[in-house]
């Protein structure tokens, strides 16, 4: 911009700030005080098929009576009030002006997405009797961004292990139960379900801390692991549960496993922050039988079986039986 307000040079300037304005690739309007147009550059020509011609000093709502209005109109009463700079973002409000969105190959949003912006204008004496209205296309990052939470979502439901303790999550080990129990309707061998559950849980939490809990929780699936044969479904069935499927198993040899993994953590001192510690674990087992209806009546069993562990004084392992 030149400073030496030479008349000729200035008309220059306005010239180009108005070439500018014109190919600005954001909508660009200026309304007054009764919403009235007065400013309408050629991207609000392009996407809303009314000429500036046509749009000068005609009132904003009634040409785009789709306008949110008494909203946008206490939006804009704020601006002219207080003199601030008023944003509207597509994540609250996906468009302000209804465009169709050039994206058509993407097929996602008929609509193009903007964010908004509305500025106080102020006259050389300083009176704010204007708005400027910016209307930028954020239809691409829309559409990004909401790929990117579709994808998140469909990798979180494609995951199978469990953070914590890279054992199987309890969805994938719910498939596996499914598969399990189907597999013995065919060939009918034997198989036990095991849920495991440490003793007390909570006060560990409460007197070491979460993470020292967590740390518990892993150590445990740790152990687990290492006595489970790599056919075996291990999973972290919630919190301080686990579940696991030893495949080709018989109840006497379920006991067998669990007595020994109850012993092992029993026998076992976890370090943390100084301290050591010490937990317990209850054991439920039920051996898949042709009188369980479904997988789902096999894995009651089984809780059933840890829920009498529990009640007769935790730290020990029962097998499901009819009598329970
Ligand atoms: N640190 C940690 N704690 C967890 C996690 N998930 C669940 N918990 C806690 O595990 C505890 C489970 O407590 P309860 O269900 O009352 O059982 P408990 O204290 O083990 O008692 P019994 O099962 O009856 O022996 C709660 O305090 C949960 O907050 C986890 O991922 N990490």
């Amino acid at each position: 911009m030149n400073n030496t307000n030479h008349p000729v040079q200035d008309i220059d300037d306005i010239h180009w700030i108005l070439g500018l304005l014109q190919n600005f690739e954001a909508g660009l309007i200026v309304v007054d005080r009764d919403q009235h147009i007065c400013l309408w550059n050629g991207f609000m020509e392009n996407h809303s098929g009314i000429a500036a011609s046509k749009a000068a000093n005609q009132p904003l709502f009634k040409l785009f009576p789709d306008l949110p209005e008494r909203w946008l109109r206490k939006k804009m009463e704020g601006v002219l009030l207080l003199s601030n700079t008023a944003y509207i973002s597509w994540e609250q409000r996906p468009y302000l002006f209804k465009f169709k969105s050039h994206r058509p190959i993407t097929g996602n949003s008929p609509y193009m997405y903007q964010n908004v912006t509305l500025t106080p204008l102020s006259s050389p004496t300083g009176q704010v009797n204007h708005i400027g209205i910016l209307i930028y296309d954020t239809t691409d990052n829309a559409i990004a961004q909401q790929e990117l939470q579709a994808a998140n979502r469909r990798l979180q439901s494609l995951s199978r292990v469990d953070g914590l303790t890279g054992l199987y999550n309890r969805a994938y080990w719910q498939e596996c139960l499914e598969k399990e129990f189907a597999r013995f309707g065919r060939r009918q061998e034997s198989s036990c379900l095991i849920m495991l559950d440490i003793d007390h849980f909570k006060k560990v939490n409460d007197t070491y801390g979460h993470q020292a809990g967590d740390i518990v929780i892993q150590t445990i699936a740790d152990t687990l692991q290492k006595q489970a044969r790599k056919t075996d479904f291990i999973g972290r069935y919630g919190g301080e549960e686990y579940s696991a499927i030893l495949v080709g198993t018989n109840g006497a040899n379920a006991i067998t496993f669990a007595e020994r993994l109850r012993m092992e953590v029993e026998a076992s001192v976890i370090e943390y922050a100084g301290h050591t510690l010490s937990v317990t674990i209850s054991i439920g087992i039920s051996e898949i039988s042709l009188e369980q209806y479904s997988e789902t009546e096999w894995l009651e069993e089984a809780d059933k079986a840890l829920y009498q562990s529990k009640q007769s004084g935790r730290n020990r392992v029962t097998l499901f039986s009819d009598s329970q």
